[in-house]
């Protein structure tokens, strides 16, 4: 049970200033400041190749800055002796040796972090891993492994978590399960900061929104500010009468485009609101499908130009210093 307010008075914010990481001719990350604050689920959003790993990884000290700093509650996070008990990270659910057991993987974790034993049973039971406890990590699906990284991080009873990706394998029961699990830890009063490459994965899951671009900071703003940016939806209609929906969705300002399998783009108002049009003047409608959501609408629009594109990261990825991965 989420225990309201338990972690506030620790202060676990996340505060990054004008950081910055170059490899070689590559900026991966670009003078970003921001705040993590606790009590809420941060979406950390951005096109692939935006620089959020990398950020990450700077917050845990794990690449150096070349300028910039970033603390975790008011320090730099090297200069906590016992990392796993202030910050639980989930960096790559793949990096964990596959002839362990969970059980001894996450034992070995806590005696190297002074966390009691009894914690190991806890946090098997809470990711649901506990039937499988003794088994080899190399037998381990993507979606168990993921879970195995969020018990290794919930380990320590940490006031800040940090996730990269963690509804990457996971099926549609085990992200309603971590949707909730993050809910929990954030009202407890805990930083929950979590990354994700599409908006879809962030719509139900953030309150909150960092978004980057080119290792950029494009916004930081509530979820649902975020949204009303998605000016112009999109929907796809099909009708027995293409020429009176056109008319009525072009009275009412919308454009509307005839695709070639018949069915009807329209630009520029709601599915519900074609449904009413439709309605109130007699036009039959067989199909009313939202082309996305208005959120990916949203951030599409905010990070068009910003996605790397391979060509270009190529020379960074081959030739930068490669030493700190
Ligand atoms: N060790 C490294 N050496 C050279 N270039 C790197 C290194 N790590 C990252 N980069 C480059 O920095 C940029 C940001 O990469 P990063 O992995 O942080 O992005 P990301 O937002 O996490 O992307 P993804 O969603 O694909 O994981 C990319 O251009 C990448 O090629």
């Amino acid at each position: 049970m989420p225990r309201p307010g338990r972690f506030r008075q620790r202060g676990g914010v996340i505060e990054a200033h004008e950081l910055t990481k170059r490899y070689g001719r590559v900026t991966a990350v670009n003078e970003l400041s921001f705040t993590v604050r606790p009590g809420v689920v941060t979406g950390f959003l951005g096109p692939n190749g935006a620089g959020k790993t990398t950020t990450l990884r700077m917050i845990l000290g794990l690449n150096a800055p070349t300028g910039g700093t970033v603390t975790v509650g008011g320090r730099p996070f090297r200069s906590r002796p016992r990392g796993l008990r202030h910050v639980g990270a989930l960096l790559d659910a793949g990096d964990v040796h596959g002839g362990r057991s969970a059980l001894a993987h996450l034992s070995a974790l806590a005696r190297g972090n002074a966390v009691p034993r009894s914690r190991v049973h806890e946090v098997l039971d809470e990711v649901g891993l506990a039937g499988v406890a003794r088994r080899r990590i190399g037998g381990f699906s993507l979606g168990m492994k993921q879970r195995l990284g969020i018990a290794a991080a919930l380990l320590g009873d940490p006031p800040v978590l940090m996730f990269d990706e963690p509804l990457n394998g996971l099926d549609p029961e085990g992200v309603l399960w971590l949707r909730g699990l993050l809910r929990g830890l954030a009202a407890e009063g805990r930083v929950v900061f979590i990354s994700s490459h599409m908006m879809s994965e962030m719509e139900h899951t953030a309150d909150h929104l960092l978004v980057i671009g080119r290792g950029r900071l494009i916004a930081s703003e509530p979820l649902a500010e975020f949204a009303a940016r998605a000016s112009r939806p999109s929907v796809t209609v099909r009708t027995p009468d293409p020429a009176a929906l056109a008319a009525l969705a072009t009275g009412a300002g919308a454009t509307v485009h005839r695709e070639e399998d018949g069915a009807c783009t329209v630009t520029g108002l709601s599915a519900d609101r074609i449904s009413e049009l439709a309605y109130e003047h007699r036009v039959m409608l067989h199909e009313v499908t939202p082309r996305g959501s208005a959120l990916e609408q949203a951030f599409m629009e905010l990070t068009a130009g910003s996605a790397e594109f391979l060509t270009e990261a190529e020379p960074g990825r081959g030739a930068g210093p490669e030493e700190e991965r």
